[in-house]
Protein backbone atom coordinates (compact mmCIF):
# COMPACT_ATOMS: atom_id res chain seq x y z
CA UNK A 1 0.00 0.00 0.00
CA UNK A 2 1.21 3.36 -0.92
CA UNK A 3 1.60 5.52 1.90
CA UNK A 4 0.80 8.58 -0.56
CA UNK A 5 -2.22 7.15 -1.87
CA UNK A 6 -5.29 9.28 -0.11
CA UNK A 7 -8.42 6.48 1.08
CA UNK A 8 -10.30 6.24 -2.00
CA UNK A 9 -14.31 7.39 -1.44
CA UNK A 10 -17.00 5.02 -2.49
CA UNK A 11 -18.39 4.73 -6.18
CA UNK A 12 -21.47 6.23 -5.10
CA UNK A 13 -19.86 9.12 -3.75
CA UNK A 14 -18.10 9.28 -6.49
CA UNK A 15 -20.22 9.07 -9.31
CA UNK A 16 -22.96 11.29 -6.86
CA UNK A 17 -20.40 14.36 -7.15
CA UNK A 18 -19.21 14.11 -10.58
CA UNK A 19 -20.34 16.29 -13.73
CA UNK A 20 -19.22 15.44 -17.04
CA UNK A 21 -18.64 17.96 -19.34
CA UNK A 22 -17.39 18.14 -23.16
CA UNK A 23 -15.96 22.14 -23.33
CA UNK A 24 -14.93 23.47 -27.07
CA UNK A 25 -11.52 24.20 -27.79
CA UNK A 26 -10.63 27.52 -29.68
CA UNK A 27 -8.17 26.13 -31.93
CA UNK A 28 -7.58 22.16 -32.68
CA UNK A 29 -4.82 20.84 -30.27
CA UNK A 30 -3.53 17.57 -30.10
CA UNK A 31 -6.16 16.05 -32.84
CA UNK A 32 -9.10 17.11 -30.86
CA UNK A 33 -11.42 20.90 -31.00
CA UNK A 34 -13.62 19.39 -27.78
CA UNK A 35 -12.41 18.82 -24.62
CA UNK A 36 -14.31 15.90 -22.31
CA UNK A 37 -13.61 16.17 -18.80
CA UNK A 38 -15.27 15.19 -15.35
CA UNK A 39 -15.27 17.43 -12.58
CA UNK A 40 -16.36 16.73 -9.21
CA UNK A 41 -17.67 18.66 -6.40
CA UNK A 42 -15.06 17.06 -3.77
CA UNK A 43 -15.55 17.44 0.08
CA UNK A 44 -12.22 19.54 0.52
CA UNK A 45 -12.63 21.37 -2.93
CA UNK A 46 -13.70 21.03 -6.79
CA UNK A 47 -11.26 18.51 -8.63
CA UNK A 48 -10.77 16.78 -11.91
CA UNK A 49 -10.65 13.72 -13.64
CA UNK A 50 -9.72 13.89 -17.37
CA UNK A 51 -7.47 11.19 -19.39
CA UNK A 52 -7.73 11.99 -22.61
CA UNK A 53 -10.39 9.20 -23.91
CA UNK A 54 -7.57 6.56 -26.01
CA UNK A 55 -6.19 5.86 -22.63
CA UNK A 56 -6.52 2.70 -21.30
CA UNK A 57 -8.01 1.79 -17.37
CA UNK A 58 -5.04 0.95 -15.98
CA UNK A 59 -3.03 4.87 -16.86
CA UNK A 60 -6.55 6.61 -16.68
CA UNK A 61 -6.48 5.22 -12.85
CA UNK A 62 -3.66 6.95 -11.97
CA UNK A 63 -5.82 10.30 -12.64
CA UNK A 64 -8.44 9.35 -10.84
CA UNK A 65 -6.30 8.49 -7.84
CA UNK A 66 -5.25 12.36 -8.62
CA UNK A 67 -8.61 13.61 -8.56
CA UNK A 68 -9.42 11.92 -5.18
CA UNK A 69 -6.17 13.59 -3.46
CA UNK A 70 -6.93 16.56 -4.77
CA UNK A 71 -10.52 16.83 -3.69
CA UNK A 72 -10.97 14.50 -0.95
CA UNK A 73 -7.41 15.57 1.24
CA UNK A 74 -5.59 18.31 2.46
CA UNK A 75 -3.22 19.49 0.19
CA UNK A 76 0.55 19.93 0.70
CA UNK A 77 1.68 23.69 2.02
CA UNK A 78 2.35 26.26 -1.36
CA UNK A 79 5.67 28.36 -0.96
CA UNK A 80 4.18 30.95 -3.69
CA UNK A 81 0.55 32.10 -4.38
CA UNK A 82 1.14 32.80 -8.52
CA UNK A 83 2.94 30.81 -11.11
CA UNK A 84 4.08 32.66 -14.19
CA UNK A 85 3.03 30.75 -17.55
CA UNK A 86 3.93 29.86 -20.91
CA UNK A 87 1.82 30.93 -23.58
CA UNK A 88 1.12 27.52 -25.81
CA UNK A 89 1.08 27.59 -29.53
CA UNK A 90 -0.47 24.73 -31.15
CA UNK A 91 0.91 23.30 -34.44
CA UNK A 92 -0.90 26.41 -36.32
CA UNK A 93 0.48 27.79 -39.31
CA UNK A 94 2.80 30.96 -39.17
CA UNK A 95 0.25 33.60 -39.77
CA UNK A 96 -1.88 32.27 -36.19
CA UNK A 97 0.75 32.74 -34.09
CA UNK A 98 -0.05 36.26 -33.36
CA UNK A 99 -3.60 35.27 -32.33
CA UNK A 100 -2.40 32.58 -30.59
CA UNK A 101 0.06 34.83 -28.43
CA UNK A 102 -2.95 37.18 -27.62
CA UNK A 103 -4.85 35.19 -25.31
CA UNK A 104 -1.87 34.52 -23.54
CA UNK A 105 -1.32 38.61 -22.00
CA UNK A 106 2.25 39.18 -20.48
CA UNK A 107 3.54 35.78 -20.98
CA UNK A 108 7.34 36.02 -22.10
CA UNK A 109 7.47 32.20 -22.69
CA UNK A 110 6.05 30.21 -25.10
CA UNK A 111 5.73 26.65 -25.84
CA UNK A 112 5.37 25.99 -29.78
CA UNK A 113 4.30 22.70 -30.90
CA UNK A 114 5.89 20.95 -33.69
CA UNK A 115 7.01 17.63 -35.59
CA UNK A 116 3.26 17.13 -36.02
CA UNK A 117 2.88 14.09 -38.75
CA UNK A 118 0.87 16.25 -40.99
CA UNK A 119 3.93 18.94 -41.66
CA UNK A 120 7.50 19.47 -42.32
CA UNK A 121 10.28 21.22 -40.97
CA UNK A 122 9.71 23.86 -42.57
CA UNK A 123 6.43 24.62 -41.07
CA UNK A 124 8.32 24.10 -37.86
CA UNK A 125 10.81 26.70 -38.69
CA UNK A 126 8.44 29.29 -40.12
CA UNK A 127 6.11 28.65 -36.90
CA UNK A 128 8.96 29.28 -34.60
CA UNK A 129 10.15 32.06 -36.41
CA UNK A 130 6.61 33.97 -36.09
CA UNK A 131 6.97 33.56 -32.66
CA UNK A 132 10.70 34.65 -32.13
CA UNK A 133 9.17 37.73 -33.53
CA UNK A 134 6.12 38.39 -32.07
CA UNK A 135 7.79 37.87 -28.56
CA UNK A 136 11.05 39.75 -29.22
CA UNK A 137 14.62 38.88 -28.22
CA UNK A 138 13.78 39.17 -24.58
CA UNK A 139 10.74 36.03 -24.92
CA UNK A 140 11.66 32.59 -23.98
CA UNK A 141 11.02 29.84 -26.29
CA UNK A 142 10.42 26.36 -26.12
CA UNK A 143 9.33 23.73 -28.49
CA UNK A 144 7.18 20.48 -27.98
CA UNK A 145 7.92 17.27 -30.48
CA UNK A 146 5.85 15.16 -28.40
CA UNK A 147 8.32 12.51 -29.10
CA UNK A 148 7.57 12.96 -33.10
CA UNK A 149 11.43 12.62 -34.09
CA UNK A 150 13.21 9.81 -34.66
CA UNK A 151 17.54 10.86 -33.33
CA UNK A 152 18.24 12.01 -36.45
CA UNK A 153 15.39 13.78 -37.32
CA UNK A 154 15.98 15.48 -33.53
CA UNK A 155 19.15 16.59 -34.41
CA UNK A 156 18.34 18.24 -37.60
CA UNK A 157 15.68 19.80 -36.14
CA UNK A 158 16.96 21.69 -33.19
CA UNK A 159 20.38 22.47 -35.65
CA UNK A 160 17.43 24.58 -37.71
CA UNK A 161 15.57 25.66 -34.85
CA UNK A 162 18.54 26.77 -32.18
CA UNK A 163 19.02 30.29 -33.81
CA UNK A 164 15.66 31.02 -32.97
CA UNK A 165 17.56 30.77 -29.22
CA UNK A 166 15.62 27.68 -27.60
CA UNK A 167 15.42 27.24 -24.12
CA UNK A 168 14.44 23.34 -24.39
CA UNK A 169 13.57 20.85 -26.41
CA UNK A 170 10.68 19.07 -25.06
CA UNK A 171 10.35 15.06 -25.39
CA UNK A 172 12.22 14.66 -29.10
CA UNK A 173 12.23 11.62 -29.31
CA UNK A 174 10.21 8.90 -27.67
CA UNK A 175 11.80 6.93 -25.70
CA UNK A 176 14.99 7.44 -22.97
CA UNK A 177 17.53 5.46 -24.86
CA UNK A 178 17.11 8.00 -28.07
CA UNK A 179 16.78 11.22 -25.32
CA UNK A 180 20.29 9.77 -24.09
CA UNK A 181 21.55 9.86 -27.66
CA UNK A 182 20.29 12.69 -29.10
CA UNK A 183 21.29 14.86 -25.79
CA UNK A 184 25.16 13.55 -26.63
CA UNK A 185 24.64 14.51 -30.20
CA UNK A 186 23.31 18.10 -29.60
CA UNK A 187 25.17 18.87 -26.45
CA UNK A 188 27.63 21.63 -28.57
CA UNK A 189 24.85 23.21 -29.12
CA UNK A 190 23.85 24.25 -25.87
CA UNK A 191 20.42 23.30 -26.08
CA UNK A 192 18.31 21.58 -23.41
CA UNK A 193 16.34 18.63 -23.34
CA UNK A 194 13.06 18.01 -21.01
CA UNK A 195 11.38 14.99 -20.73
CA UNK A 196 7.49 14.39 -20.95
CA UNK A 197 6.02 11.38 -22.07
CA UNK A 198 9.18 10.28 -20.43
CA UNK A 199 8.34 11.09 -16.82
CA UNK A 200 4.17 10.94 -17.05
CA UNK A 201 3.51 7.84 -19.35
CA UNK A 202 6.71 5.53 -17.79
CA UNK A 203 6.08 2.70 -15.96
CA UNK A 204 9.10 4.19 -14.10
CA UNK A 205 9.13 8.50 -13.81
CA UNK A 206 12.83 8.28 -12.74
CA UNK A 207 14.13 6.28 -15.45
CA UNK A 208 15.23 9.65 -17.89
CA UNK A 209 16.78 10.82 -14.82
CA UNK A 210 18.58 7.86 -13.70
CA UNK A 211 19.86 7.72 -17.35
CA UNK A 212 20.63 11.45 -17.75
CA UNK A 213 18.76 10.99 -20.22
CA UNK A 214 17.43 15.09 -19.63
CA UNK A 215 18.11 18.25 -18.36
CA UNK A 216 14.79 19.28 -17.75
CA UNK A 217 11.20 17.52 -15.95
CA UNK A 218 7.95 18.43 -17.14
CA UNK A 219 5.48 16.86 -14.43
CA UNK A 220 1.59 17.26 -14.63
CA UNK A 221 -0.43 16.38 -11.64
CA UNK A 222 -3.44 13.96 -12.61
CA UNK A 223 -1.33 11.41 -14.44
CA UNK A 224 1.18 11.24 -11.83
CA UNK A 225 -1.37 10.20 -9.66
CA UNK A 226 -1.66 13.49 -7.35
CA UNK A 227 0.48 16.61 -5.97
CA UNK A 228 2.17 14.20 -3.17
CA UNK A 229 3.46 11.65 -5.79
CA UNK A 230 4.45 14.47 -8.32
CA UNK A 231 6.48 15.88 -5.21
CA UNK A 232 7.74 12.98 -4.37
CA UNK A 233 9.37 12.14 -7.81
CA UNK A 234 10.49 15.30 -8.00
CA UNK A 235 12.57 15.37 -4.75
CA UNK A 236 14.43 11.49 -6.12
CA UNK A 237 15.49 13.11 -8.92
CA UNK A 238 16.40 16.89 -7.99
CA UNK A 239 16.10 18.01 -12.15
CA UNK A 240 14.30 21.92 -12.43
CA UNK A 241 11.17 21.17 -13.10
CA UNK A 242 8.10 22.57 -15.41
CA UNK A 243 4.43 22.04 -14.01
CA UNK A 244 2.48 21.83 -16.71
CA UNK A 245 -1.48 20.98 -17.63
CA UNK A 246 -2.96 18.37 -19.45
CA UNK A 247 -5.37 20.85 -21.49
CA UNK A 248 -7.54 20.49 -18.49
CA UNK A 249 -10.49 22.78 -16.92
CA UNK A 250 -9.82 25.39 -14.70
CA UNK A 251 -10.52 22.97 -11.57
CA UNK A 252 -7.29 20.61 -13.20
CA UNK A 253 -5.28 23.59 -13.68
CA UNK A 254 -5.98 24.63 -9.86
CA UNK A 255 -4.23 21.07 -9.26
CA UNK A 256 -1.34 21.95 -11.30
CA UNK A 257 -1.05 25.43 -9.80
CA UNK A 258 -0.97 23.65 -6.63
CA UNK A 259 1.42 21.13 -7.19
CA UNK A 260 3.67 24.28 -8.75
CA UNK A 261 3.10 26.23 -5.40
CA UNK A 262 4.65 23.78 -3.14
CA UNK A 263 7.37 22.67 -5.47
CA UNK A 264 10.97 23.70 -3.63
CA UNK A 265 12.08 25.66 -6.68
CA UNK A 266 10.79 27.00 -9.34
CA UNK A 267 13.16 28.08 -11.97
CA UNK A 268 10.35 28.11 -15.58
CA UNK A 269 7.59 29.30 -16.31
CA UNK A 270 4.61 26.46 -16.14
CA UNK A 271 2.12 25.19 -18.89
CA UNK A 272 -0.41 25.74 -16.69
CA UNK A 273 -2.18 28.74 -18.94
CA UNK A 274 -3.90 26.65 -20.88
CA UNK A 275 -7.25 27.55 -20.10
CA UNK A 276 -6.75 30.50 -23.10
CA UNK A 277 -7.36 27.05 -25.63
CA UNK A 278 -10.23 26.34 -24.20
CA UNK A 279 -13.79 28.48 -25.70
CA UNK A 280 -15.60 27.24 -22.52
CA UNK A 281 -15.30 26.27 -18.86
CA UNK A 282 -16.58 24.93 -15.89
CA UNK A 283 -16.69 28.13 -13.34
CA UNK A 284 -17.66 31.41 -13.99
CA UNK A 285 -13.83 32.76 -12.93
CA UNK A 286 -11.46 30.64 -15.18
CA UNK A 287 -8.04 30.42 -14.56
CA UNK A 288 -6.82 32.48 -17.89
CA UNK A 289 -3.39 33.70 -17.38
CA UNK A 290 -3.21 37.84 -16.60
CA UNK A 291 0.19 39.71 -16.43
CA UNK A 292 2.00 36.28 -17.50
CA UNK A 293 0.72 34.22 -14.45
CA UNK A 294 -2.10 32.56 -13.15
CA UNK A 295 -3.28 32.35 -9.30
CA UNK A 296 -3.15 29.59 -6.90
CA UNK A 297 -6.78 29.17 -5.74
CA UNK A 298 -9.72 26.84 -5.77
CA UNK A 299 -11.89 27.04 -7.68
CA UNK A 300 -15.90 27.41 -7.94
CA UNK A 301 -17.73 25.40 -10.53
CA UNK A 302 -20.95 27.34 -11.72
CA UNK A 303 -24.05 24.97 -12.48
CA UNK A 304 -24.89 26.68 -15.50
CA UNK A 305 -21.91 26.09 -17.36
CA UNK A 306 -21.78 22.31 -16.01
CA UNK A 307 -25.63 22.45 -17.47
CA UNK A 308 -24.51 23.76 -20.68
CA UNK A 309 -21.75 22.04 -21.38
CA UNK A 310 -23.12 19.00 -20.29
CA UNK A 311 -21.95 15.66 -22.15
CA UNK A 312 -24.76 13.75 -24.17
CA UNK A 313 -25.83 10.96 -22.17
CA UNK A 314 -23.89 8.23 -24.47
CA UNK A 315 -20.47 10.11 -23.46
CA UNK A 316 -21.98 10.46 -19.94
CA UNK A 317 -22.29 6.97 -19.58
CA UNK A 318 -19.00 5.93 -21.02
CA UNK A 319 -17.28 8.64 -18.29
CA UNK A 320 -19.28 7.06 -15.57
CA UNK A 321 -18.11 3.50 -16.41
CA UNK A 322 -14.81 4.33 -17.20
CA UNK A 323 -14.86 5.68 -13.27
CA UNK A 324 -16.17 2.80 -12.08
CA UNK A 325 -13.16 0.12 -13.98
CA UNK A 326 -11.29 2.77 -12.62
CA UNK A 327 -12.40 2.83 -9.23
CA UNK A 328 -12.37 -0.79 -8.85
CA UNK A 329 -8.67 -1.06 -10.26
CA UNK A 330 -7.93 1.66 -7.44
CA UNK A 331 -9.82 -0.61 -4.71
CA UNK A 332 -8.78 -4.25 -5.68
O1 LIG B 1 2.74 22.71 -21.56
C1 LIG B 1 1.89 23.47 -22.04
O2 LIG B 1 2.19 24.61 -22.45
C2 LIG B 1 0.45 23.07 -22.14
C3 LIG B 1 0.13 21.63 -22.01
C4 LIG B 1 0.53 20.79 -23.18
O3 LIG B 1 1.25 21.21 -24.04
C5 LIG B 1 0.05 19.45 -23.29
C6 LIG B 1 -1.05 19.09 -22.60
C7 LIG B 1 -1.67 17.84 -22.80
C8 LIG B 1 -1.14 16.92 -23.61
C9 LIG B 1 0.07 17.10 -24.31
O4 LIG B 1 -0.01 16.75 -25.64
C10 LIG B 1 0.72 18.48 -24.19
C11 LIG B 1 2.20 18.20 -23.88
O5 LIG B 1 2.75 17.28 -24.47
O6 LIG B 1 2.87 18.83 -23.10
MG1 LIG C 1 4.81 17.76 -23.77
Amino acid sequence: MDPLAAPVPSVEDLVASAHVVSLPLTTRFRGITVREAVVFDGPMRATEFSPFVEYGDVEASTWLRAAIEFGWTEQPPIRRDSIRVNATVPSVPAHEVAGILARFPGCRTAKVKVAEPSQTREDDVARVRAVREALGPEGRIRVDANGGWNVDEAEHAVHDLAPFDLEYVEQPCANVEELVELRTRIRWMGVPIAADESVRKAEDPLAVARAEAADVLVVKAQPLGGIRRALRILERTGLPVVVSSALDTSVGLAMGARLAAAVPELEFDCGLGTAALLAADVTEDPLLPVDGAVPVRDVDLSPELLARYAADRDRTAWWLERIERCHRLLTD
